[in-house]
């Protein structure tokens, strides 16, 4: 169900009758949203630098990159309920993530033509994946499992897909390290495990390059779709560490053992066109019709009878599902192990240094 024009306009009259202040982060984000919904991207100049109010609400537009202006109505009204949950949609039940979903700018969740989408927002940081996004998207694939959608897609803001694991997760955390990474591991397991265990047609829109546990657990999803701007790059030896999403499994079965040990041992980035010649990625678009051409086909398998499609995945699946789960608290006990490693640390400290990019 997406946001109507009416019930944009009613949650900005909601807004204004507001009887508490919901806080300046949530007035901030109302503002970015608001502005995003009617004027699309910022595309003012950043204030001047004692005007702190007035950078704040630049910062938080600007943060919202390049969201369509439809998602940023959605999403206005979305959140607008969620200060006040007495106050309801006058288009009905809103989208399911949205019922169970903590609030999360750096993973969206929307749904339109029954089909729920994630995105990963965080375009400024090429949507690295911080510790409380892994924990958002298992929360957000549990809500989309038992919402009314049809199908899944997974996609990026911005010019990136997601650049993988966001590096500073093991920096910027308290507690031991062997506790830190203990965490670390579990909270991994389950985020592979809530794909693994996805019930419905799940599909990824690979809109730029992909990076890290971004492009392993597409061994997972059901379809692939990919701009051919988009790239593939596990560089899991250069960081000191070893690949995980399952992808130890699934890359040899669907590329053969050694095309998979070309990405997931020697870091070889491939290009859409290579990966969807090595069955990795199911069809490639020219970036300037990606969207409009992957959506086409969405909206369109959308309308097949929902339950067919859902019990043909499982069958996919069901067989080998054991196996990937004894996988994926392989690669997790392992990288657990490397974590700790001195290739790893000094891996990390080199991408700080502004020394190591890939
Ligand atoms: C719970 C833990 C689970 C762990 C699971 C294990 C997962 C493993 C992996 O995913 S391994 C892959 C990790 N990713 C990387 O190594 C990529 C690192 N990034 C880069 O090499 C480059 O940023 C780039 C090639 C992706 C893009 O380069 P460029 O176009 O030149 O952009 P910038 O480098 O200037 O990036 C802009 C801005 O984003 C920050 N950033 C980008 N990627 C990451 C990242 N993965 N982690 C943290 N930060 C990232 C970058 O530092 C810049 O920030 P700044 O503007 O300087 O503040």
């Amino acid at each position: 169900m997406v946001a109507s024009e009416k019930d944009f306009e009613n949650a900005v009259h909601q807004v204004k009758l507001l009887k508490e202040d919901p806080g300046n982060d949530a007035k901030l984000k109302l503002y970015a949203l608001y502005k995003q919904a009617t004027e699309g991207p910022c595309n003012v100049p950043k204030p001047r630098v004692f005007d702190f109010l007035g950078r704040a609400k630049w910062d938080a537009w600007t943060a919202l990159g390049s969201l369509p202006k439809e998602t940023a109505r959605q999403n206005y009204v979305d959140f607008v309920s969620s200060l006040r949950p007495s106050l309801t949609s006058s288009s009905g039940e809103g989208p399911a993530a949205h019922r169970s979903l903590p609030e999360s700018e750096d993973v969206v969740v929307t749904s339109k033509d029954s089909i729920t989408v994630i995105t990963l927002n965080r375009p400024a940081k090429k949507n690295a994946i911080t510790y409380q996004m892994y924990q958002d998207i298992t929360l957000a694939l549990k809500a989309a499992s038992k919402d009314n959608s049809t199908i899944t897609v997974f996609t990026g803001n911005g010019n990136y897909y997601s650049s993988g694991n966001d590096l500073s997760n093991f920096s910027n955390r308290s507690g031991s390290l062997q506790q830190m990474y203990a965490e670390s591991a579990l909270t991994l397991r389950n985020f592979v495990d809530s794909f693994i265990d996805f019930p419905k047609p799940l599909v990824a829109l690979v809109n730029g390059p992909a990076v890290g546990i971004a492009v392993t657990v597409l061994g997972l999803f059901d379809a692939v779709y990919a701009s051919d701007r988009a790239t593939f790059h596990t560089p899991f030896s250069s960081l000191g560490i070893t690949p995980e999403g399952c992808s130890s499994y699934t890359f040899p079965k669907i590329m053969g053992p050694a095309k998979a040990a070309e990405m997931l041992i020697f870091g070889k980035k491939i290009t859409a066109r290579e990966a969807c010649a090595q069955g990795l990625v199911t069809e490639v678009f020219p970036h300037n019709t990606f969207q409009k051409e992957a959506w086409a086909r969405l909206t369109a398998y959308a309308k097949n009878p929902p339950k067919a499609m859902r019990i043909g995945k499982q069958l996919l699946r069901s067989f080998g599902k054991e196996t990937l789960h004894a996988v994926n608290a392989e690669e997790c006990r392992v990288l657990q192990e490397r974590w700790l490693s001195e290739e790893c640390v000094n891996a990390i400290q080199t991408f700080f240094s502004k020394k190591g990019k890939l």
